[in-house]
């Protein structure tokens, strides 16, 4: 593994918390190697900090190459390199996601159109609808990555964990970040969207 990887994932790391995007330990990262092993973040680390401590070094299916702890959620990580070209794969907590995760839970996904900002998944077209699928939220790791599986279908993409966080991923460390910023600028806005017309119905 080149020090270019775990430079790469650190500043990932920052960009992300620098913008407090890793309340009480949540959230992870994962970068895969030219040798399909991955980088990922420690389990329970404040990821606020980065150390020599910060990242593990694991296999292809997430066992560990050193002493250090691997994400609880590697194997999500895991199942997104296997099936795609992607080379980063990001995982965060909100507070607007997993609102808007809990409101659309039901209906299985959130949809956008007409809004400018779903260009970033490379939806140029004025009818374009990006949707983004909303899965349930198990505590076995394993049936949470055998629910996910089915959403990884190209080497850039984005699911909703209800009432748990984003997964996001893209074939550079530039595209997944772009695809997390513009989802929760989309979350917000719904949010923020839904919480005006509610408020001008009460009015009239
Ligand atoms: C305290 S957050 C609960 C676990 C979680 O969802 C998460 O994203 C962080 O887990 P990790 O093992 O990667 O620290
Ligand atoms: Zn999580």
């Amino acid at each position: 593994m080149t020090c270019d990887v775990r430079h790469n994932l650190s500043i990932v790391k920052e960009r992300l918390a620098a913008r407090n995007l890793f309340p009480g330990t949540s959230g992870n990262l994962g970068i895969r190697n030219d040798d399909n092993t991955l980088l990922v973040t420690t389990s329970g680390v404040d990821k606020y900090i980065t150390n020599n401590q910060s990242f593990v070094h694991v296999s292809a299916t997430g066992e560990p190459l050193e002493e250090l702890k691997p994400s609880l959620e590697t194997q999500l990580h895991v199942e997104i390199f296997k099936r795609t070209k992607a080379r980063t794969s990001i995982h965060i907590h909100t507070v607007s996601n997993n609102v808007i995760s809990e409101i659309y839970g039901d209906c299985g996904s959130i949809e956008f159109r007409h809004q400018e900002l779903i260009k970033a998944f490379g939806l140029w077209q004025e009818d374009d609808v990006l949707r983004i699928p909303i899965i349930e939220n198990p505590s076995d790791i394993n049936q949470l990555a055998h629910l996910l599986v089915p959403h990884i279908q190209s080497d850039y993409g984005i699911v909703l964990i209800r009432n748990h966080g984003v997964n996001v991923w893209g074939r550079t460390s530039t595209e997944a970040l772009k695809l997390f910023e513009a989802a929760e600028f989309l979350f917000e806005y719904q949010l923020q969207l839904n919480a005006a017309r509610h408020y001008i119905k009460g009015e009239m």
